[in-house]
């Protein structure tokens, strides 16, 4: 019956053009969550989990229009999930004001990790910064003490950037240049090669990627001299689709050839074992029972027509169940203080606190992996490294930076046979 159920708020980002449209595979992910978290007898007794899906368009000034809405209305909602960094900065900087958690799934942005902006943050996507530490690590397993940083001006890597720096500076790595542009990248490779960097990170959007690989084939910087690392969330083909659309002068065959070798490091998304989760599915059953669910919403996935947001659906469908883990331990504490979430009101700190609590300590296996939060509400992942060798991506390992292990494979493979080096060597000889 109606009094019975716990309200909360879903703002994804589905509709609109520019930004991360990732809703379109994060809201059906969310709601195959809500099913069974519902389903399971022994969770949330008595109490049915209610999910007020709205679109933001991944547009701040809708998710926060859509936001009021939500918390204006009857019934009082219990907490708020939202997708794209910017709904995500825009609600959670709100949502303070009525003691609300906001729960992120598709939120990558550093400046997210914040807790005197955002008190009550909380992200199941983990933050771009989480690159970092597993680039570093790279750069002292292969010798490199010497780096150049290439990147697009947008804030996500701006803040990237700034943390990366930091922990080159612990680490004892020189950055010999950081070079920045807006959308043309001519000038700032030109000043690469001006200051004879030879192990470069990139960061910036697959379009600006795209101009970037076909300038370093123009200016001959890459090859068996030069390593480059590159992000490894673009598709797989990246860098052999959209040429002509984009004014890319380069062939196929050009991209080809100054690809090969690439590294790129991304968090992981999908739980990479067959380990049975806190859902009863492996990783690899929740992929099947959403493929079907994508079918039924009229995506043609048989060939390979994925709705946008796909690689993230599993931070959703685990945000759910967080959601109803950390209500379930809130209402058994709750109980014990003669209190219970049917007294939530947007001004009731004790409840809120409970929440944010319960939320805090949340630790399971999810199809996205182990789920923990650390202190600024950041998500606590692993992180994958590949290299594009005879133009296909392959797995290189696997990084975990809380315990500091790196699984290698020991299949890379380096053009000119060897590691490339960091500086020119001189050899004097005596
Ligand atoms: C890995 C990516 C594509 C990074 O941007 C996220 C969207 C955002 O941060 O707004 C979604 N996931």
């Amino acid at each position: 019956e109606e009094e019975n159920i716990l309200h909360i708020g879903g703002i994804f980002p589905i509709a609109g053009e520019g930004g991360w449209q990732g809703g379109q595979a994060c809201m059906p992910a969310a709601h195959l969550a809500l099913e069974d978290v519902n389903r399971e007898k022994n969770l949330l007794r008595g109490y049915r989990l209610h999910l007020h899906s709205n679109d933001s368009e991944c547009e701040p000034g809708l998710g926060a229009s859509v936001m009021y809405n939500l918390l204006y209305f009857p019934p009082y909602k219990l907490m708020l999930l939202a997708g794209c960094s910017t709904v995500c900065t825009t609600v959670a900087e709100a949502a303070k004001m009525w003691n609300l958690v906001v729960l992120c799934y598709g939120a990558s942005s550093p400046a997210l990790s914040d807790r005197n902006r955002f008190p009550t943050l909380f992200r199941t996507h983990p933050s771009a910064t989480v690159h970092n530490p597993t680039r570093i690590k790279l750069l002292q397993k292969f010798g490199w003490s010497r780096v150049a940083i290439l990147q697009q001006a947008e804030e996500v890597f701006i803040s990237t950037v700034e943390d990366l720096e930091a922990r080159c500076k612990e680490a004892g790595i020189e950055i010999v240049t950081r070079q920045s542009f807006l959308s043309d990248p001519t000038d700032a490779v030109k000043n690469l090669r001006r200051q004879d960097a030879r192990i470069i990170v990139g960061l910036f959007y697959v379009v600006a990627a795209r101009r970037v690989l076909c300038e370093l084939y123009h200016q001959k910087l890459y090859g068996k001299t030069y390593v480059w690392f590159f992000i490894g969330w673009y598709e797989d083909d990246w860098f052999e689709i959209n040429l002509e659309k984009e004014g890319i002068t380069c062939t196929k065959e050009q991209m080809r050839q100054a690809a090969e070798g690439h590294l790129t490091t991304e968090a992981l998304m999908w739980n990479q074992n067959n380990d049975t989760t806190i859902s009863g599915m492996t990783a690899e059953d929740f992929r099947k029972r959403l493929n079907k669910q994508l079918k039924d919403d009229g995506y043609d996935i048989d060939n390979n027509r994925y709705p946008e947001g796909y690689q993230e659906a599993p931070l959703a469908y685990d945000a759910v169940w967080s959601v109803a883990l950390a209500f379930n331990r809130t209402m058994e504490r709750l109980s014990k203080m003669g209190n219970s979430l049917k007294n939530f009101t947007y001004d009731n700190k004790e409840i809120a606190d409970e929440i944010y609590a319960a939320v805090n300590s949340t630790q399971f296996l999810g199809v996205s992996g182990y789920v923990a939060f650390s202190s600024q509400g950041d998500r606590i992942a692993l992180t994958q490294i590949e290299q594009v060798i005879d133009g296909k991506y392959v797995k290189l390992g696997y990084y975990d930076t809380q315990s500091d292990n790196l699984t290698w494979r020991n299949v890379e493979r380096w053009i000119g046979e060897k590691v490339p080096q960091d500086r020119t060597i001189i050899r004097t000889v005596l």
